[in-house]
């Protein structure tokens, strides 16, 4: 029997990869999530996606590993997530009245090769008042997450416009994964 093992700790990838309606365990460990800076976007996501699935696959030989990494890019900056308030709000103001791109990279070992892959969203956010912003970051949402905001919570409210597969932004493009896991030989229930 083939196993798919989802390489992460993020309740929201859990979720999403639930939604495909596969039978899954989930196995995740600390992976250093520094990369060179001379990385594009895209290599970088990837290059940490291969981490965390590489980590956990030594662990579980012969089975289907999945690993994710999402990032935010402003203006060439990398953004991954704020570890204080101050850099949440220098965040949030950033993106505040223009458009970022949401970058995912996924890799999967699977018993014979590793495949990678990245897609890409572009967000587009309103104009936000020192106030929308001071309220966000006290509701505690920004504080684990890319960029500093979750589309698919209270960070919601920032957002005007998205151009791309909305899984991407929160952190798995499923449908693309599907796609790559029936290239790989994974036996699909549909
Ligand atoms: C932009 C954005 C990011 N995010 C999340 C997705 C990722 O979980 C997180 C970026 O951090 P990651 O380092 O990609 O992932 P993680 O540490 O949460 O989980 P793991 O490494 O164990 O798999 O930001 C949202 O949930 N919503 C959003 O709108």
């Amino acid at each position: 029997m083939q196993r798919l093992i989802l390489a992460s700790s993020s309740p929201r990838r859990k979720e999403l990869l639930e939604n495909l309606r596969l039978n899954f365990e989930i196995s995740s460990s600390d992976v250093d999530e520094s990369f060179s800076e001379t990385l594009s976007p895209a290599d970088a996501v990837m290059e940490l996606a291969s981490r965390k699935s590489g980590t956990v696959a030594q662990n579980f030989p012969d089975c289907f590993v999945i690993g994710s990494d999402t990032v935010v890019v402003h203006d060439g900056m990398i953004l991954g997530k704020p570890e204080s308030g101050q850099e949440a709000l220098k965040m949030l103001k950033k993106l505040s009245g223009d458009t970022h791109s949401v970058y995912t990279g996924v890799s999967i070992i699977s018993p014979e090769k590793e495949t990678r892959f990245y897609e890409k969203t572009d967000v587009t956010f309103w104009e936000l008042s020192d106030e929308e912003i001071d309220t966000y970051i006290k509701s505690g949402e920004p504080f684990d997450k890319a960029g500093g905001y979750g589309i698919q919570g209270f960070g919601s409210m920032l957002v005007k416009e998205i151009s791309g597969d909305y899984y991407t932004v929160v952190g798995l493009p499923v449908s693309r994964l599907i796609r790559e896991l029936r290239k790989i030989g994974y036996n699909l229930p549909y």
